[in-house]
């Protein structure tokens, strides 16, 4: 249905948009996720005809959306992320100023507009001056502004920004019903609502596509391998043994005092070979030697740590699908380091049984820098929204000591 090719926007010779391609299927919810100033709602503006492209081509059930006609136009119903309100009118006479303007034949413009005051959840607020209203109910004039043409594409840019916790909840409801009707690109920085509404996510920074596909695939095309946490009462020494003694598990890391002989709380991340789920047997082998499990949990990769990790670094081809074994290696090496405390990152030693001796070095030494890489990405990301900060977490922030060990370092 909308075709974005190779589509570039330079303000002052600065590229806010560069090079970007993606297509989008009718019926679909997609969410455009970045950082502050990565380029999105010049995106959304290009897409929707407000601004030219500097070059590409857009293309919207096959009408040219860089030189937009007029019939191109009425595809697409648009929510900046400012709604574009009339303060001193009535919400009925912004609603037929609207419907004129969009071309709604005046014979349906009152069906129109008694739809949209339904549909929309505006009932009694028909009188009432646009300036009166509460954020949340200028919202939802916003979005009727928006499809009371009855468009193909709706554009929404940050449609829940500003809006307290009910009233957010209130317009994600009514753009999952909007969603049964229209094709829907949805600008955000809150990750949760991507997870809830959106069918597929593309991920923007610095004007770049570094990631696009189905949410919950982005997150395994990053981590391909099961990853369990597991939390036990046992000395590290004998717990080493057995974890050497597993073809089918390998250990990422461990946490525990320097104390190898003594019982204690000992946290472990483990990897197995492939996708196939090992909790099981992991349960079972603990059990036949004793080892109380005193937590044991999949790990896998939120949304958030893909946007963090996709918007960390630059990446010159989106990510879809595949990511090479290096990138892999990266990712565990700061997935593992990420886990442990500031005080303790001195003391880690990275395991890698795939990387060789000389990789192992490296790897200590970038995983150090992508300590401070990440942090600093999260502190720029979560005071570029609350939202997003609100939502990190990282386990083992609690531990004292940390120690890494891979079985050929033991050996
Ligand atoms: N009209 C303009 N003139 C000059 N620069 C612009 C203009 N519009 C956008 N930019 C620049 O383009 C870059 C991308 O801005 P854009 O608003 O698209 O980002 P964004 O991802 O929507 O950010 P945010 O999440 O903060 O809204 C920024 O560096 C911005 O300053």
């Amino acid at each position: 249905m909308l075709q974005v090719q190779q589509v570039s926007k330079h303000f002052d010779r600065r590229r806010s948009v560069d090079g970007i391609n993606f297509e989008m299927e009718r019926g679909e919810i997609v969410g455009f996720l970045g950082p502050n100033g990565a380029g999105k709602t010049t995106t959304m503006r290009m897409i929707t005809g407000y601004l030219t492209p500097t070059s590409g081509q857009i293309w919207l059930d096959g009408l040219p959306m860089h030189e937009p006609s007029r019939k191109a136009r009425g595809k697409i119903g648009y929510l900046p992320e400012t709604p574009p309100l009339y303060p001193d009118m009535t919400v009925m006479s912004y609603l037929r100023f609207v419907a004129d303007l969009r071309d709604v034949p005046a014979r349906q413009q009152k069906l129109r507009m008694s739809e949209m005051i339904d549909r929309l959840g505006l009932q009694g607020r028909e009188r009432q001056i646009v300036r009166s209203l509460s954020k949340g109910y200028k919202q939802r004039l916003g979005l009727a502004q928006a499809i009371i043409h009855k468009p193909d594409l709706l554009v929404l840019d940050e449609p829940t920004s500003g809006l307290d916790p009910s009233q957010i909840v209130e317009i994600r409801q009514l753009i999952r019903e909007l969603g049964e009707q229209h094709t829907v690109l949805l600008s955000t920085h809150i990750l949760q609502e991507v997870s809830t509404l959106c069918s597929r996510v593309l991920i923007i920074n610095e004007g770049k596509l570094v990631a696009d596909g189905p949410s919950q695939q982005l997150d395994r095309s990053l981590n391909d391998k099961f990853q369990v946490a597991l939390e036990v009462k046992a000395r590290p020494a004998a717990l080493h043994t057995l974890l050497d003694s597993w073809s089918w598990a390998e250990t990422n890391y461990v946490l525990a005092e320097p104390d190898e002989q003594q019982e204690q709380l000992i946290r472990v991340r483990l990897q197995g070979e492939d996708g196939t789920d090992f909790r099981e047997r992991l349960s079972l082998a603990l059990g036949e030697a004793r080892i109380p499990i005193l937590e044991l949990r999949r790990e896998s990769m939120s949304l958030e740590d893909v946007f963090l990790k996709l918007t960390s670094e630059s990446v010159a081809e989106p990510t879809s699908v595949d990511v090479s074994s290096s990138d892999q290696l990266a990712l565990k090496q700061e997935a593992a380091i990420s886990s442990a405390t500031d005080e303790t990152l001195h003391s880690v030693i990275i395991t890698e049984q795939e990387a060789g001796a000389n990789s192992k070095a490296k790897a200590n030494t970038n995983a150090k820098s992508n300590v401070d890489a990440t942090k600093e990405t999260k502190e720029t990301v979560s005071s570029a929204s609350s939202d997003l900060s609100n939502t990190t977490t990282t386990p083992g922030s609690d531990t004292t000591s940390t120690k890494m060990k891979d079985k050929e370092d033991r050996a």
